[in-house]
C-alpha cells in the first residue's frame, strides 16, 4: 500500500492520520506493507519526517512493515528510494 501525504499542511495531519488508520483496519489490507510518501519536502514549511512519525502516530503500527519516505513530486527526490522499498517488500 502506498499512501501519499502533504507534509506541508500541518493542519490536516491529524485528519490524515485518522484516514490512514481507518484504511489499516480494512481486512483486505491486513499485514500489507505500507509506504508513506511524505510529499512536498522541497517546501520550507514541510514537517520533517522525524516529526511526522509522531504526528501521524506511525510508531504505533505494529501489524505490518512500514516505511516513511520523504519526497518531492516536483524535484523527484525520494521517489526512487520509496519505490525500491516497495519492490523489496511487496513479496513479503
Ligand atoms: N512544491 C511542491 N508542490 C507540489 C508537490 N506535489 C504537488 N505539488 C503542487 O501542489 C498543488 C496541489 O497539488 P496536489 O496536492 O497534488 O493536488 P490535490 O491533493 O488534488 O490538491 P488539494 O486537494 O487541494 O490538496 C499543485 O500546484 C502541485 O503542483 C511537491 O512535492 N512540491
Amino acid at each position: 500500500m502506498i499512501y501519499v501525504i502533504d507534509s506541508s499542511d500541518r493542519k490536516t495531519l491529524e485528519e490524515t492520520s485518522l484516514e490512514l488508520f481507518e484504511l489499516l483496519e480494512e481486512e483486505k489490507l491486513a499485514a500489507v506493507p505500507l509506504l508513506i510518501f511524505a510529499n512536498k519536502q522541497d517546501l520550507a514549511t514541510a514537517t520533517p519526517t522525524s516529526e511526522l512519525v509522531e504526528c501521524l502516530h506511525l510508531h504505533t503500527i505494529r501489524d505490518r512493515m512500514w516505511q516513511l519516505q520523504a519526497c518531492s513530486a516536483v524535484t523527484a527526490q525520494g521517489l526512487q528510494d520509496g519505490m525500491t522499498w516497495v519492490c523489496k517488500n511487496i513479496k513479503k
